[in-house]
């Protein structure tokens, strides 16, 4: 069976840098595969280049066994890809659970007449919404702040409706985008378990850019290690950790455990 995601021989170059050079990865289904590497890596980069924000020059992107190239940004909710950002893209006077709810719209079957007549089905779907919004604001922790704009929050709190908001679409594939940047050891410790708790509950697949190599030793199904654009290990945590050329890439700093 082919990997929900494959990667082949990607590259982009911006003016004379190369920004990616034959960046090949399988991503296979209900997996966690992480993305890793030291400033300007091209982790961004890759990340834009899945999400639809920049073609590469070269190379291809599959998705259920079809091109990603040429996607719109805007299909991709609809194919069934969900993503977070680094710089939150929450809506500040929203509560959680609204912000949630929006993540929803994507996975709406009625339009905006069958809602504004009411129909039965819509009446169905608000219910299957609302249910849904509940759900994910529980299994992350968000009750207390409900009612709460979310400008008024923590940021590591705010970071948990961004990831329920891309949960809410149901994705078949969650990208996120350094999801412990900024987040203090507890808030680490916590987005850890629940990521654990999204992929038992969910069986969702996740690919994930991160600088930590730490947090996601113990996440992680495979880890593909970036250095100046160009892939220098691919492999299970344990061993792409102990890489010498992983261990030199992060200049002399100990690889964490
Ligand atoms: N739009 C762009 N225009 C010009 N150069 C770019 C652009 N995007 C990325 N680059 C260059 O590509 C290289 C990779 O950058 P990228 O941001 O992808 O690295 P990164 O691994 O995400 O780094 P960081 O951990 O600092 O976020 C860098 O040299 C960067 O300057």
């Amino acid at each position: 069976m082919s990997a929900l995601l494959q990667v082949r021989d990607v590259g982009i170059s911006f003016g004379g840098v190369r920004a990616l050079d034959q960046v090949s990865f399988d991503v296979e289904e209900a997996s966690l595969f992480a993305v890793i590497g030291p400033n300007g890596a091209g982790k961004t980069t890759l990340f834009n280049c899945l999400t639809a924000a920049y073609r590469p020059d070269r190379g291809t992107i599959d998705f259920k066994g079809g091109s990603l190239l040429g996607v719109r940004r805007r299909d991709l909710a609809g194919m069934g890809i969900a993503r977070t950002f680094q710089n939150l893209g929450l809506f500040d006077k929203l509560d959680a659970a609204e912000n949630v709810l929006l993540g929803r719209h994507s996975a709406m079957q009625c339009g905006f007449l069958g809602a504004a007549l009411q129909f039965p089905a819509v009446r169905r779907e608000e219910a299957n919404n609302r249910g849904k919004v509940a759900e994910i604001v529980d299994l992350l922790g968000l009750d207390p702040y409900l009612g709460t704009p979310s400008a008024m929050l923590l940021y590591g709190i705010r970071k948990l409706i961004e990831l329920g908001r891309a949960l809410a679409m149901e994705p078949d594939l969650l990208l996120l985008d350094e999801p412990v940047a900024g987040l203090n050891r507890e808030e680490t410790a916590r987005m850890a378990e629940i990521i654990r708790i999204i992929r038992r509950r969910f069986k969702t697949t996740i690919l994930l850019v991160e600088h930590d190599m730490g947090f996601l030793m113990s996440l992680a199904d495979r880890v593909l290690v970036l250095e100046y654009g160009c892939p220098i290990a691919l492999g299970r945590p344990e061993d792409v950790q102990k890489d010498p050329k992983v261990i030199a890439a992060y200049l002399g700093t100990e690889v964490p455990a």
